[in-house]
């Protein structure tokens, strides 16, 4: 038999592309990181997302809608999202009351005024290239994160495969001769570093939410009997490890667990470079205590972040050479295909918690390569603040609960 551990052992020393190790992240994560994270994702600014589940997939046409129930996701109903955030940015009244002065002052605006707003809405568009928005859409809703939770939901088969295949196949930058779906670890090193970052924060993504599915699995549908309408849900481990042992998955998957660490260092040094800016942002709902408790505790978490000693280095990627800007343009046209094909995701659920992540992502990365952070016009949306935060929790958790399925493993051992 081979080694009931083997997912894990194999997961230790250093993170490929970054200077520290496993350990230390786990230690980090679960200790520091975890628990402020699961307070903070709690507070209202964060439990509520806008997001457009309608747009149609630009790529094909698919009808395979997961017909689970568990696919499903409740949008917000009138009246369940407090008006702070619903209102134009989040602002309040008052700042609003001061923008119909400005709108009427806008008629007599001066020439370079208007130069200047022009300015500012082409930086803005500018800097989001790394996702397609939808969340000004107008079939965008609220959604409360806490009520739809990212879990197993049954998605599988031709459709699911096919989002994560184009994912790798057709929007990765891959060696051009290489066509099974994922690429073995051997062959990342004949890559750039920026192909190879590319390549490990998808693979990384793609990790956690396998691992979310594991922990949170459907156990017993005969659950949902009268005694227990929302079923029986909980860790499984047999599932698990079909999906990340060497002996199933031609030894790829701890390299696929190692890519779970090193997106996770990718939104962390995101979050810490950008301290600065988050720590002003007002995280308004409209209730002043919640308002300045959620500031605190985001102040808090960043502090943590920035204290952390082994951040990702992004400073050599894209840099000197016309060919690393053409690779920067490809990376956000890559990436931003990836936000696109979230559209076509089959199961409303996992679009949901897909396009979050992937925006989550992209802020990040649009947060590490912006040569204009300090610049006063540098500026993150709301949702994408959301997005960042929530992405980074759903990475968090998922190297919690890879230490859940480390001690169940030995417990099987010891039985
Ligand atoms: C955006 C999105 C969100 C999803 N959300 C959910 C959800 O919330 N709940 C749910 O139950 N299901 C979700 N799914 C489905 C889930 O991810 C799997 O696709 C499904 O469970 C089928 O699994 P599979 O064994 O066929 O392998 P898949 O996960 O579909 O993977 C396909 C192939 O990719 C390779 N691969 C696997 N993992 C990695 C990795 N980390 N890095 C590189 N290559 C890899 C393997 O060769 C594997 O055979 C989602 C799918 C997508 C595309």
């Amino acid at each position: 038999d081979p080694p009931k551990d083997s997912c894990f052992c194999q997961l230790s020393g250093n993170i490929d592309e970054c200077s520290c190790n496993i350990n230390t992240v786990d230690h980090f994560n679960n200790i520091k990181v975890y628990p402020r994270l699961r307070s903070l994702l709690r507070k209202d600014y964060f439990r509520f997302f806008k997001v457009n589940l309608k747009r149609e997939c630009p790529f094909w046409h698919d009808d395979s809608k997961c017909a689970m129930k568990y696919c499903h996701v409740l949008p917000c109903g009138e009246g369940e999202v407090p008006q702070g955030i619903k209102g134009e940015g989040g602002r309040s009244d008052e700042a609003k009351c001061e923008d119909k002065q400005l709108d009427y002052l806008n008629t007599t605006i001066s020439e370079k005024m208007r130069e200047d707003l022009v300015m500012w809405t082409a930086y803005d568009d500018a800097l989001d290239d790394f996702c397609v928005k939808d969340d000004k859409d107008e079939e965008a809703e609220y959604v409360d994160l806490l009520l739809n939770p990212e879990r197993y939901t049954g998605y599988k088969g031709t459709s699911a495969n096919r989002i994560w295949n184009s994912i790798y196949l057709e929007n990765c930058f891959r060696p051009k001769t290489f066509y099974s779906l994922y690429i073995p670890s051997h062959m990342l090193s004949n890559m750039c570093l920026e192909e190879r970052v590319y390549y490990r924060a998808i693979s990384g993504l793609h990790s956690s939410i396998n691992i979310h599915l594991c922990a949170n699995y459907l156990l017993s549908n005969s659950g949902l009997s009268l005694a227990n309408p929302k079923g029986e849900w909980g860790p499984n481990l047999k599932e698990f490890q079909r999906r990340f042992s060497p002996e199933t998955t031609n030894g790829e998957g701890p390299h696929w667990l190692r890519n779970l660490y090193f997106v996770y260092l990718l939104e962390l040094r995101a979050l810490a470079k950008a301290a600065k800016y988050l720590e002003h942002e007002k995280y308004y709902t409209g209730d002043e205590m919640e308002d300045f408790d959620t500031q605190m505790a985001v102040k808090d978490l960043l502090n943590v972040a920035q204290q952390f000693s082994g951040h990702f280095d992004e400073s050599s990627m894209f840099t000197g050479s016309a060919q690393a800007k053409r690779l920067k343009t490809e990376f956000k046209e890559h990436f931003r295909n990836v936000t696109r094909i979230m559209d076509c995701v089959g199961c409303d659920k996992c679009k949901l918690w897909g396009k979050l992540q992937t925006r989550g992502l992209g802020t990040a990365l649009k947060i590490l390569f912006s040569q204009n952070l300090n610049h006063k016009l540098f500026r993150l949306q709301r949702e994408e603040i959301v997005a960042l935060f929530n992405a980074f929790g759903r990475l968090s958790t998922s190297i919690y609960k890879l230490d859940d399925f480390r001690q169940m493993l030995r417990g099987h051992d010891e039985l």
